[in-house]
């Protein structure tokens, strides 16, 4: 649907991208002409994803914890030293696990707001020291969540991505004079590896859920990845601080879900 050349020789980062949604994205990347590198905090698996993506075309790796200032800097070094530049920042690396507020130690909560929170903040700052702002051209999209009306059963990830969208719409006009595009894609039920995560009675309840998605079905790492490759193409170059629901308007429908009550039933020891 893309021209096949949309992205030629642009070098686009993808965080997470050796599973699930960041996979999708990293491919459909390398087939739309760009050079891609993907990270996650686990060598073995990114290395084994890497080798499959570059069937696609050229493909690094190397791998960093989105929590580690360090080791996002050691990432920008490499990109820097192979690619010269850096075009697109797609911030996908995330994750949380379903809990009530009440019983969400200190512990807990700081997991995922380091990671979807803090994080996201530390590689949109580096990549932007490092390449963006300098280069006056930048692009970021941020992977965050389907929150629009609270997020009942994962109040942290919630909160860590408001923030991160909060983040995008202050960026969005901070550095618009450095010609910066910020943008977020909210996914809604992907079926995805990450969806594989979770506990039986949980997807149970997102297969019961679905019912009530006014397009009567989860969506697909495809759907994600053709909305990034949108926000991060010309096509919306006039389009930046923006969310892009990408849900099947799951998020106008949230409460008629039952998702809030499936949960609390599944969580209350
Ligand atoms: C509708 C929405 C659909 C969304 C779908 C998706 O997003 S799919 C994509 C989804 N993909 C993913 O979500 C995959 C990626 N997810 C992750 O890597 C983790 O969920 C993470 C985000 C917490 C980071 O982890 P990390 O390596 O930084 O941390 P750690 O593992 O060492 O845990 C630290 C502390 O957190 C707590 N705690 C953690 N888990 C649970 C739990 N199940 N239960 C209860 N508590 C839990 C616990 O306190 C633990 O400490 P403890 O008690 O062990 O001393
Ligand atoms: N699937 C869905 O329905 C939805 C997904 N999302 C979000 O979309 C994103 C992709 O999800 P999905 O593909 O389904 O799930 P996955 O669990 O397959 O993907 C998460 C990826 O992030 C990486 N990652 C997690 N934490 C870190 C970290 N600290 N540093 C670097 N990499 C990290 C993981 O690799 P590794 O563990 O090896 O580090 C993994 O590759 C996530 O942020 C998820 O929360 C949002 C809404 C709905």
């Amino acid at each position: 649907m893309f021209q096949s050349n949309t992205f030629k020789d642009q070098v686009v980062l993808v965080t997470g991208g050796r599973s699930g949604i960041g996979f999708q994205i990293a491919k459909d990347m390398l087939q739309l002409g760009a050079k891609v590198i993907i990270c996650s905090r686990k060598e073995a698996p990114l290395k084994e994803a890497a080798e499959k993506l570059s069937e696609f075309g050229v493909v690094d790796y190397q791998a960093c914890d989105i929590r580690n200032t360090e080791e996002i800097q050691a990432l920008a070094a490499m990109i820097k030293e192979k690619h010269g530049r850096l075009d697109v920042l797609v911030n996908n690396a995330g994750g949380q696990f379903p809990v009530l507020a009440e019983y969400l130690n200190d512990k807990g909560w700081n997991a995922v707001i380091n990671n979807n929170l803090n994080g996201t903040f530390y590689m949109i700052r580096e990549m932007a020291n490092a390449f963006f702002i300098p280069q006056k051209q930048g692009n970021i999209v941020n992977i965050i969540a389907d929150m629009h009306r609270g997020f009942p059963g994962m109040i942290h990830t919630g909160a860590a991505r408001a923030g991160v969208e909060n983040i995008t719409k202050t960026l969005a006009q901070e550095w618009s004079d450095f010609n910066i595009r910020i943008n977020c894609v909210a996914p809604g039920i992907i079926e995805s590896s990450g969806l594989d995560t979770y506990p039986q009675p949980v997807q149970d309840m997102f297969a019961e859920a679905k019912k009530a998605i006014p397009l009567k079905r989860f969506g697909d790492v495809k759907d994600i990845s053709n909305a990034v490759a949108f926000l991060a193409s010309p096509l919306a170059s006039y389009i930046t601080g923006i969310s892009l629901y990408v849900d099947g308007a799951q998020h106008l429908n949230y409460d008629k879900m039952g998702m809030p009550n499936v949960l609390k039933s599944f969580l209350n020891p």
